[in-house]
Formats: structure tokens, sequence, C-alpha cells
């Protein structure tokens, strides 16, 4: 069986614009969970941040990924659980191209990539767990379009931020996003007189901390 719902609200242009030039791994030091854990980027460096729009796929069938990316709007990421299949790829040229002509920002994949070469050319950023030549199939057997799905451990619904750069990716609810940007901005701003101390012998251990637990 198939199930299509319809396509999520757009997460707000001021989380993209705020979340744009913060780093994923300054978030990883302030929450636990809802991180892709496992998955590469096709390239480096790289950076995005748009509106999840999930599929749900079995393992050999990428009928419900075909329909999906048809789908896409400009600011959308695909977000694909493989239902535990990783090795297999339902992600190749035809369907980057197919993403990145509906101005898609970027795909995140619980399973493989393949057309590699192709993907790059077209400049397309997808996350995944590598490479490989075994594809997927249009076999018509079942799937799922905007459903709450599950990938690199972490649940994304539709609709849900997706924030990725070259240190991997994170899900976020809308709501959690808004005024997220300042407060990470705020972190990463605090490094630079950390910085200027270490350079004249100041210490990390002081700045983070950590020196409170030297024996
Ligand atoms: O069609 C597929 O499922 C994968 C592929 O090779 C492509 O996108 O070009
Ligand atoms: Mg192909």
């Amino acid at each position: 069986m198939f199930v299509v719902n319809d396509m999520p609200d757009r997460i707000d242009d001021r989380i993209v614009a705020e979340l744009q030039d913060v780093c994923v791994s300054t978030l990883g030091h302030m929450r636990d969970h809802g991180f892709a854990l496992g998955l590469v980027p096709n390239k480096r460096p790289v950076k995005f941040v748009g509106t999840a729009v999930t599929v749900r796929i079995p393992h050999l069938d990428s009928t419900a990924v075909h329909l999906a990316v048809d789908m896409l709007r400009p600011g959308d990421v695909l977000v694909v659980d493989q239902s535990g299949d990783v090795q297999r790829s339902c992600f190749g040229g035809l369907v980057s191209f197919t993403a990145k002509s509906r101005g898609a920002a970027g795909a995140v994949l619980d399973g493989s990539i393949n057309d590699y070469d192709e993907t790059l050319a077209y400049d397309f950023p997808v996350f995944s767990r590598g490479f490989s030549p075994l594809t997927t199939r249009i076999g018509g057997l079942e799937g799922a379009i905007n459903v709450p799905v599950t990938v690199g451990g972490a649940t994304v619904h539709p609709g849900d931020v997706v924030f990725a750069d070259s240190d991997g990716v994170a899900f976020l609810k809308p709501a959690d996003a808004v005024g997220l940007g300042a407060r990470l901005r705020e972190k990463e701003d605090a490094e630079g007189p950390a910085r200027e101390s270490i350079t004249v012998g100041g210490s990390i251990a002081e700045f983070s901390g950590a020196a409170k637990y030297r024996p």
C-alpha cells in the first residue's frame, strides 16, 4: 500500500537564515538527541537548512522516492528511511538531478547512493551511509510519503527543520529552532576571546571548565 500525505508547511525563512552560518556541532555541545549518526556527505564543505519531506520505503522498492522527488519544492530536504537496508542505493544521478531541478536544498538517506560522480556534477548535497552499485527497483510494493521516519537513529517528522553541515545532520521541531541560531552564534562567538587568550599561553581547560576537575 502507498501512503501519500500532504506536503508539510515550509519552515520560516528566518530559521533558514539564522542557522545558515552556525555549526551543527555547536548544537551537539548542547543537546544529545535528534542527530543522524553514521551518515556522511557526498562532498565537503557542505551546508544546508531546509524543510523535511520524509519517505519510508521497504528495502528493495524505491517507488515512493520517485513519487516524492517529483513533489519537492524549493528549500525542501528529502529524508529517506530504507527500513534498515542501508546498503542499497535509491538515490543516483537522475533522482539527484530531479531534486536539484525542483530547488531542493539536499537529501538525507539512511541508505547508500549511486552515480556518485553525477551527484557531484549537479552539486547536490546528499548525506548517506556511503556508495553502492546495488540499487533499489521500482517494484510498486509499498511506501509512505510524509510520515514519521527514522534516519541514523533519529526520528524525523515531515516539516521538521533539517540542519546540516560538514559535521553531520540535526533535526529540530520548527518551534525549537526559533531563536536557536542566536544562541548558537553566542556560544561560537565566546570562543574568540578564548583563542586570543590561548595564543598568549591561556588554558582551554580554564575556558571550558575542565580545569576544576584537575587532580
Ligand atoms: O533511479 C534510481 O533509483 C537510482 C538511480 O540510478 C538514479 O537516480 O539515476
Ligand atoms: Mg542512475
